[in-house]
Parts: structure tokens; C-alpha cells; sequence
């Protein structure tokens, strides 16, 4: 795993046992079509999401895929949720395959430029259970995975998120670390992530 420092005058260690990164989970050609039949068939959505006391719009659109027609509660959120596909299936158990954890979800994240992010956060709501495994898979524009401890900001790393890569998060990543997808002035084509989850039932 290639991580670059923020600050280059300060030197951490990552524990690597929160994370798992291999860059060509896909091939070039499936991840591109991939990436394309998302982008078509997904119906895509700018939510609300309550941030403090607010409710605001997120900035990217998102889709929730799963096991039932249930709709889950995730972190405030209501999300109907879609029947499998085919594509999203055959990654599950690629993906299943490889780590040996199991997933009956997945939440979808556009971002259609460098306008769209994801705010630093930790994925722990209660129906994800303590210490969860979540299985990010990046396709389109190369974004970078910023994340930091939470109890000490100067603890920061960067990881560029390769199109058709897949990043296991682990461990007590979602208890001591927040991540996030910052924006960029940068010019940038759409990305798309999907996020493997194990959600139980409260
Ligand atoms: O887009 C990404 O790589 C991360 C998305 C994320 O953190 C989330 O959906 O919880
Ligand atoms: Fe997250």
C-alpha cells in the first residue's frame, strides 16, 4: 500500500490492520463498463441528511442496494432499498470471495465532479455493529481518501483511490479514525464508489 503524508515533517506509521488496499481488483475494461452501466441505470438521488441540528442536501448523489425491500435507517437516514443487480451481485461475491466476509448491502456514492464530496465521518452506526468490515470499491476519477485520527487531526494520510480498486476497511477504523473525500478545484470526471456492508437488524 502507497500512502503520501500530508505533512511531510511529521512521519506515522498507518497500523495496517485498518486498512486493505488492492489496486486491481478490476480490470481496466470491466471497471470502465461497470462505471458506465451505474452511471445509467442507477436511480440516483441527492438525499437529506441532518448534519447537527440541520437537515441538508448531501453533496453527491447515492442509491442503497441490498438483501430485502426493507428500508434501513442509516445514520438518520431513510433509504428505500433496490433489489440486487446482476453487476452489483457478482462483485459481492468477488469480493466475498477474496476477504471472506459477507455483505448484504451497498451503499452507492456519485460524485459527478470535484464539487461532490463526502464530509469527514465514521461509519458507526449502530446497525453496522462494532468494529465492521466495509469493502469500498472506486471506479471513474481517481479520488483521494483522506483520512485522520480522531483524537489527533496531525495524524493524516492520503490515499489516491484507483479506478477499478478495492479498499477494505477494517478493524477499529470506523472507532479511531475519520475519512472523507475532500473537493477539488481540479477539474475531474465522475466517480463512483460502492461501499460493501454487513447490516444487522436492530
Ligand atoms: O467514496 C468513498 O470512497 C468513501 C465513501 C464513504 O466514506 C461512505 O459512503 O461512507
Ligand atoms: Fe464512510
Amino acid at each position: 500500500m502507497q500512502l503520501s503524508l500530508f505533512d511531510s515533517g511529521d512521519y506515522y506509521q498507518f497500523p495496517a490492520e485498518l486498512l486493505d488496499y488492492t489496486e486491481h481488483f478490476l480490470s481496466e475494461d470491466k471497471a470502465t463498463s461497470l462505471e458506465k452501466k451505474l452511471i445509467e441505470s442507477v436511480p440516483w438521488k441527492q438525499r437529506m441528511q441532518k448534519m447537527y441540528d440541520k437537515e441538508v442536501l448531501t453533496p453527491r448523489l447515492t442509491a442503497w442496494y441490498g438483501d430485502d425491500d426493507k428500508s434501513y435507517h442509516l445514520g438518520g437516514n431513510n433509504f428505500s432499498v433496490n433489489a440486487w443487480t446482476p453487476e452489483l451481485l457478482s462483485i459481492k461475491y468477488k469480493i466475498e470471495k477474496l476477504t471472506g466476509h459477507k455483505f448484504n448491502s451497498v451503499l452507492l456514492n456519485f460524485y459527478r465532479d470535484g464539487n461532490d464530496s463526502v464530509a469527514w465521518h465514521r461509519d458507526k452506526e449502530s446497525e453496522l455493529g462494532n468494529r465492521p468490515v466495509i469493502a469500498s470499491v472506486s471506479l471513474g476519477e481517481i479520488r483521494n481518501f483522506d483520512f485522520r485520527k480522531k483524537d489527533n487531526h496531525r495524524n493524516k494520510y492520503s490515499l489516491p483511490l484507483q479506478h477499478g480498486s478495492l479498499l477494505i476497511m477494517k478493524g477499529d477504523l470506523q472507532t479511531n479514525w475519520e475519512h472523507r473525500i475532500a473537493k477539488s478545484n481540479r477539474p475531474m470526471r465522475p466517480r463512483i464508489n460502492l461501499t460493501f456492508r454487513q447490516i444487522r437488524e436492530l
